[in-house]
């Protein structure tokens, strides 16, 4: 696809952020996002998620490193950056008796861009809230209310879109309602940025998935990519007695020999039908292998979502 080639849509170099106090709430984050994918940043409570997102939005003053949103610097372009992005916020603060059509075409304003029914239309029945455009906003449901958050965001017609928490504190359902709103933006083209604490939703959600904890951005990776390596597990078994080398008949296992000969390890697939486990030690004693101990261990992915929950408690 040409989209790789083009220049990213957000590009995020080399940036810190030390708030007054000397707090380090973000350290040497670099990141780079291309047009129309769907990116979900994922971390505990207190990681750097909102710090990140108010530096982009110029919300927070910007010190170390350079951010860029279609090419304009936030700092020294300031205006026309903050032009790109459309940001959610998690609560809408707005006037309960205004109408949803009046709300967002207000929105709209706010950038200084001329009024243009034609595209509030499309927002909202984006949305599928056209109907509802003449309702006043205390009317509507919960989830009527956060898509109105949304219509707000998209009616100067961002390149990006910013979802904080999308579903911090929504029921089941609403929370399904938002991942499909979500999917739908996918259609419109525009770049959805989310953050969130549930590694299930980043996973419904986003094609790539940014993993934060405490102010550093430790892994970025392709969604599918990143479930695949999820589901690994180590088996380590150690040996009565050093073996030189690993037996022809174990040849198709992912097996390991550790360098002092004394210990195996078997990465295996947890989600698979079958582990091959009980094979493994049927075929290791078949060929007179001799252990004195089994430890399984989760891959070192698994052991940093382990630590982001116990973190984020
Ligand atoms: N204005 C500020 N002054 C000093 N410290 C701050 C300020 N804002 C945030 N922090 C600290 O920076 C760290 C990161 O906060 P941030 O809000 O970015 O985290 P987060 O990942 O968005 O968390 P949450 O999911 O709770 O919103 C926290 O330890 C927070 O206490």
């Amino acid at each position: 696809m040409s989209e790789t080639t083009q220049k990213p849509i957000l590009s995020i170099e080399n940036v810190s952020k030390t708030y007054e106090g000397g707090y380090k709430a973000l350290k040497n984050v670099d990141l780079t996002i291309q047009k129309g994918e769907i990116f979900a940043l994922l971390g505990p409570n207190g990681a750097g998620k909102t710090t990140l997102i108010s530096l982009i939005c110029g919300l927070a003053r910007l010190n170390e490193g350079r951010i860029t949103v279609d090419g304009h610097d936030v700092k020294s372009e300031f205006y026309k950056a903050r032009g790109k992005i459309g940001l959610v916020p998690q609560e809408l603060t707005t006037d309960a008796f205004e109408s949803v059509w009046n709300t967002v075409s207000f929105s709209r304003g706010l950038f200084g861009k001329p009024k243009d029914p034609t595209v509030i239309e499309r927002v909202l029945k984006s949305l599928a809230l056209y109907e509802k455009r003449d309702n006043k906003l205390r009317t509507l449901s919960g989830g009527m209310k956060r898509r109105v958050l949304i219509a707000k965001a998209l009616a100067h017609e961002p390149e990006v879109l910013f979802l904080d928490e999308p579903t911090a504190g929504v029921d089941v359902a609403l929370r399904r309602e938002m991942w499909n709103v979500v999917a739908d933006l996918r259609q419109t083209g525009v770049t959805v940025i989310l953050t969130t604490h549930y590694i299930e939703e980043a996973e419904m959600m986003a094609d790539r998935i940014g993993v934060i904890s405490k102010g550093e951005l430790i892994l970025v990776e392709d969604k599918n990519e990143l479930m695949r390596k999820l589901g690994h597990k180590e088996l380590t078994i150690v040996l009565q007695e050093p073996l030189q080398a690993i037996p022809d008949n174990l040849s198709h296992y992912d097996l390991q020999l550790a360098e002092d000969r004394m210990s195996l390890t078997y990465s295996y697939d947890t989600h698979a039908e079958r582990t091959g486990i009980a094979t493994l030690m049927r075929l290791l004693a078949e060929d007179g292998v001799r252990f004195r101990d089994i430890v399984t261990k989760q891959s070192s992915l698994e052991e940093i979502f382990v630590g982001l929950v116990e973190d984020g408690q």
